[in-house]
């Protein structure tokens, strides 16, 4: 079952120029689908027009078959709770004056009367944000601390369990570990997989970083300049068939 179905997504900052030029993909349920490309190609675009947070020029954004693409937010309000994101700075995807706990708690409280978990469940806001932090292996004493108070792999450990919080079908990575040091970026990529496949949430992983996008995907897609040049299953990354610029991409990993 398709989450999300992108087809012929465009779109331009000013007038002319195409940022995104007939983009089209789909997203299964549960699976990892990599999205990889050098900086500017249109990559956070493209994460941004799935969020429903830019305005596109052409195109159809569906979600569960749904168009969404020009939704009010009033009317993609109650959608929301199907998709979350991480991005790759947590400390500004965290409210610093809000402890870890009121953090965790936001988007069940944002969506409580719309969600019926089969993970977590919400029996108290102590137990609730206990599970989140063990699911994302986290000590429990980190709940009452602020932002400012974690290491930055903690930190995105926090926006990850915020995010799987509400169980939602599909989370927009964006490079969600381009700030943290090598050791760190090892244990939160295979925290991701854990989840992902423990509670079957479907990741849009967006990252310049091939071997990290191999590692974590079943299929990858290529964009270069605003186009998808290559999409394809994970094992197939080395086939003969492989666009000429996924081939250079190979060879500076
Ligand atoms: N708000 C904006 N207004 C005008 N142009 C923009 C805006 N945001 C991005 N762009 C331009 O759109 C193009 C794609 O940018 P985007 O941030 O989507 O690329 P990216 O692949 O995510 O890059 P990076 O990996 O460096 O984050 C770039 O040329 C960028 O300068």
């Amino acid at each position: 079952m398709s989450v999300l179905d992108v087809q012929g997504l465009t779109k331009a900052y000013k007038k002319d120029k195409l940022v995104l030029d007939h983009i089209s993909f789909h997203l299964e349920a549960g699976e990892c689908l990599g999205l990889v490309g050098e900086s500017g190609c249109g990559k956070s675009t493209l994460a941004r027009c799935v969020l429903g947070v830019e305005t596109i020029k052409d195109g159809h954004i569906r979600l569960f078959d749904e168009p969404i693409q020009h939704l009010s937010e009033k009317k993609l309000r109650p959608l929301r709770k199907h998709f979350q994101a991480v991005f790759q700075h947590p400390t500004a995807s965290l409210n610093p004056k809000r402890t870890i706990r009121e953090s965790l708690l936001d988007p069940y409280q944002q969506f409580e009367k719309e969600l019926s978990l089969a993970h977590f469940s919400f029996t108290s806001p102590d137990a609730f944000v206990r599970q989140l932090l063990e699911a994302v292996e986290l000590p429990e004493e980190l709940a009452n601390r602020y932002p400012h108070e974690l290491s930055g792999g903690q930190k995105q450990r926090v926006t990850i369990a915020r995010a799987i919080s509400i169980e939602p079908a599909f989370i927009v990575l964006d490079e969600p570990t381009a700030s943290l040091d090598v050791l760190s970026q090892g244990a939160v990529l295979a925290l991701l997989t854990t989840l992902r496949q423990s509670l079957g949430i479907a990741y849009l992983f967006i990252s310049h970083d091939l071997a990290a996008v191999h590692q974590m995907s079943q299929r990858i897609m290529v964009m270069k300049e605003g186009k998808l040049v290559d999409q394809f299953s994970s094992d197939e990354l080395m086939a003969n068939e492989r666009d000429s610029y996924t081939k250079e991409l190979i060879a500076i990993f």
